[in-house]
């Protein structure tokens, strides 16, 4: 099992690289403007990092992303133009590999619509997190032509929960392609099939997840006025996503609080209020 230790490293290194600058990418900004929506929004991602962190590129070929970045550089290879008062380079976002046995994940789980991208939006400008959102993966590899594209796009549509090899697949490459080692990874584990086979494949155990309590009601009242044109934001889908939710990620959610690694957070109120709460866990063990 992968120490707490291991987790404050892996965010003391995501700060330190950090140190001295100021990070432009706006937390106020809805979730999709960071790492939820469409390939194009993962996109957006990559040029929001690299606009604020130039020399910190992160790859999501994975979700068929185009880089955005104002350089011909590869996804992980540094830009030229490091400001001179940069802090230290850390070199895992330098086209190294890390290896996966420094990755350090927290699962960001709730139901649909309890704000966890917006929750992960936030935390991203704060500690520089890489934010996964294993919906927005799936959105963009059924965009990307490939043969299951249609299958994924089919079941998204249906709230149905995807095959967890294809799901881990993209997670797995886009931690790769991050050259990073602190990951959000956001909707993910859906199911206890999706947990077992994450912890087989990756051999990461999370550090601890961050579950965002919200009741059906309001749920339901953000999806129906999201407004991001997503297939399931419908009325229909979303009562078949409560349902998936609550009968199989449940359990996972449950799971986790037995091993004592859930941080609950009641998410029916204001966003700035909840991220006071959110913030804390991740200073707790940042320091
Ligand atoms: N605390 C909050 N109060 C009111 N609205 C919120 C709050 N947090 C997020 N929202 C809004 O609710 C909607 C859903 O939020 P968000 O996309 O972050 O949820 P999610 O849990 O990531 O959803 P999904 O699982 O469907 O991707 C968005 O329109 C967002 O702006
Ligand atoms: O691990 C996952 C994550 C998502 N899905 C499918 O995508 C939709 C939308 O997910 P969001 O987290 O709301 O973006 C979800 O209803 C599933 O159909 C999945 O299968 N596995």
């Amino acid at each position: 099992m992968r120490s707490r230790t291991t987790f404050v490293r892996a965010l003391r290194q995501c700060l330190e690289s950090f140190q001295g600058q100021s990070a432009r990418a706006s937390a106020g900004a809805h979730a999709g403007q960071v790492a939820k929506g469409s390939a194009q929004t993962a996109a957006r991602a990559v040029e929001i990092d690299t606009q604020a962190f130039p020399w910190k590129t992160v790859g999501l070929a994975a979700a068929g992303a185009t880089l955005m970045a104002p350089t011909s550089q590869s996804a992980c290879a540094p830009a030229t133009e490091a400001p001179a008062t940069s802090a230290p380079i850390d070199l895992s976002h330098a086209g190294m590999e890390v290896p996966k046995s420094q990755r350090t994940v927290v699962f960001v789980l709730g139901g649909p619509g309890s704000g966890k991208g917006t929750q992960c939006a936030k935390l991203v400008e704060e500690f520089g997190l890489v934010h996964l959102s294993a919906g927005d993966l799936l959105r963009a590899h059924m965009k990307s032509g490939t043969p299951d594209g249609q299958m994924v796009a089919d079941m998204i549509k249906d709230g149905k929960i995807v095959p967890s090899h294809v799901t881990i697949s993209l997670l797995d490459k886009a931690m790769a392609d991050s050259g990073r080692k602190a990951f959000l990874i956001d909707g993910f584990p859906r199911n206890e099939e999706n947990r077992a086979a994450f912890e087989k494949q990756t051999q990461i155990q999370p550090a601890f997840i961050l579950f965002f309590d919200c009741p059906e009601k309001e749920m339901e009242k953000r999806l129906l006025g999201r407004n991001e044109g997503r297939s399931d934001d419908n009325i229909d889908t979303i009562r078949k996503r409560f349902k998936v939710f609550l009968e199989s990620s449940m359990p996972v959610i449950n799971h986790y609080k037995e091993q004592g690694k859930l941080r609950s957070i009641t998410a029916d109120r204001p966003q700035d209020t909840i991220y006071t709460e959110v913030r804390k866990l991740f200073q707790e063990i940042s320091v």
